[in-house]
């Protein structure tokens, strides 16, 4: 084990959509044990519902959300300001910042390398320790059986320049810029699916570890005791990328084979690393069509009205999460989660509203965030979801939501 740095170590935790990011690091959180960790959360869309998930453990941690913005393009501001401050705090071990599901990883981690204009990088405030990807097994399974039968040019479709990428794309990139790939969902994939995921990320990132798991149920040693991260080695670790350096020293020569193989040494030569555009908030949306919007009510679904939409299938939609109301149960917190086609129902706690009235709570005990989202007389009880997808239809769903209401009086 290598020895512990004095400034904060950081574990970034990437992943694609409802990979299982929030889930893990909730399950690392509740391993804290009086250990002084702190979280910065970021999510796609304009609410943070990771944010809230992670604050639900009680694990003595300062959670940290980030919300507006993704954390590699708009809002890298942001968190290498919350990054600072809590290392200028000095009360911190050890500091996870949990991605959102479009981040790039190689963005994040060149804001702890590279400089910026006035000569300061967060690594000189931190020290990046490993650059976990989460993926969801039975998602990737489903895209490697994909590239395998993409044989015919409408499987295989070319993507002209500036147009959007598909989001295959972005998982692939999360796996190559990682220390450690977490292959979750285990439950949900079958063995074959695990075993060819697991070649492939090999074959994308030789030098990753990997770990296969169910609900992010890892230690929490394996995210904080050992230090990963090489700059030279994380940002290179891309088979491709070793694969280019080979060629240039004259080692492959035909760009092929050698460098992918396990134990493959790092060229000595300058990393070719891609460099990262910093063209602003619609990046994602310019890159690869995705686009998310809200939707809040202040009046209660029908349950079995907004399952039947639901399981319906929304056209391109990707992900849906947070927080609902439903008439059927009016004093709990339900939460929906929506990701790799499948959707899950969960009741958190009641909602303040609900303890108030039961006289387990008064107005004082409200924590910030529910007092500022307070409307009289139903107090915090909303709809709060968010939705993210390609080419969705916003108003034809915004319209099948508002019909799945319980009607105004
Ligand atoms: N069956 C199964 N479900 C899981 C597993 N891990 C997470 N889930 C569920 O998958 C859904 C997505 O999990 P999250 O932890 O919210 O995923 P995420 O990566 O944080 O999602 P985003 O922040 O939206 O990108 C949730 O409904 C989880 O309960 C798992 O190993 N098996």
């Amino acid at each position: 084990m290598e020895s512990k740095h004095e400034r904060p170590g950081v574990t970034i935790l990437s992943g694609f959509l409802g990979a299982g990011k929030t889930t893990m690091l909730r399950h690392v959180l509740a391993q804290a044990e009086g250990r002084r960790w702190a979280a910065v959360v970021n999510d796609v869309a304009a609410m943070n519902i990771d944010g809230a998930m992670v604050e639900t453990v009680n694990s003595g941690a300062e959670v940290v959300q980030l919300e507006n913005g993704c954390v590699c393009c708009s809002n890298r501001d942001d968190l290498g300001e919350s990054l600072a401050r809590l290392a200028a705090e000095g009360s911190f071990d050890h500091i996870f910042v949990e991605a959102s599901g479009v981040a790039e990883p190689r963005a994040l981690a060149q804001l702890f390398v590279q400089k910026n204009p006035f000569g300061r990088s967060l690594g000189d405030f931190t020290a990046l320790a490993n650059l976990v990807t989460v993926v969801d097994v039975a998602v990737l399974a489903e895209q490697v059986r994909d590239m395998r039968e993409g044989t015919s040019a409408a499987n295989n479709p070319a993507v002209m320049p500036g147009a959007p990428r598909p989001l295959v794309e972005l998982m692939l990139e999360q796996i190559e810029c990682a220390d450690l790939v977490v292959l979750n969902q285990c439950d949900r994939a079958a063995a074959d699916d695990r075993v060819a995921v697991s070649a492939l990320v090999t074959g994308l990132n030789a030098r990753a570890q990997i770990i296969e798991t169910e609900r992010g149920q890892v230690p929490s040693e394996v995210l904080v005791d050992r230090v990963r991260f090489d700059a030279m080695e994380t940002l290179g670790g891309a088979a491709w990328i070793k694969t280019l350096n080979a060629v240039a020293d004259g080692v492959v020569a035909n760009g092929v084979g050698g460098a992918n193989e396990p134990g493959a040494r790092a060229s000595s030569r300058p990393t070719v690393v891609r460099s990262v555009p910093t063209d602003g908030p619609a990046r994602h949306e310019a890159r690869f069509g995705l686009r998310s919007f809200v939707y809040q009510a202040r009046r209660p679904f029908r349950r079995d009205d907004l399952k039947a939409l639901v399981e319906s299938g929304l056209p391109g939609l990707v992900r849906a999460k947070g927080f609902l109301w439903l008439a059927e149960a009016p004093d709990e917190m339900g939460f929906l989660s929506v990701a790799g086609g499948i959707s899950r129902w969960d009741t958190l706690n009641p909602w303040w509203a609900a303890m108030i009235e039961a006289g387990r709570a008064t107005r004082d005990d409200l924590p910030p965030g529910v007092r500022a989202a307070w409307v009289e007389p139903k107090g915090d009880r909303r709809q709060e979801l968010v939705f993210i997808g390609v080419a969705l239809d916003e108003p034809a769903i915004r319209a099948k939501l508002d019909a799945a209401l319980v009607p105004a009086d």
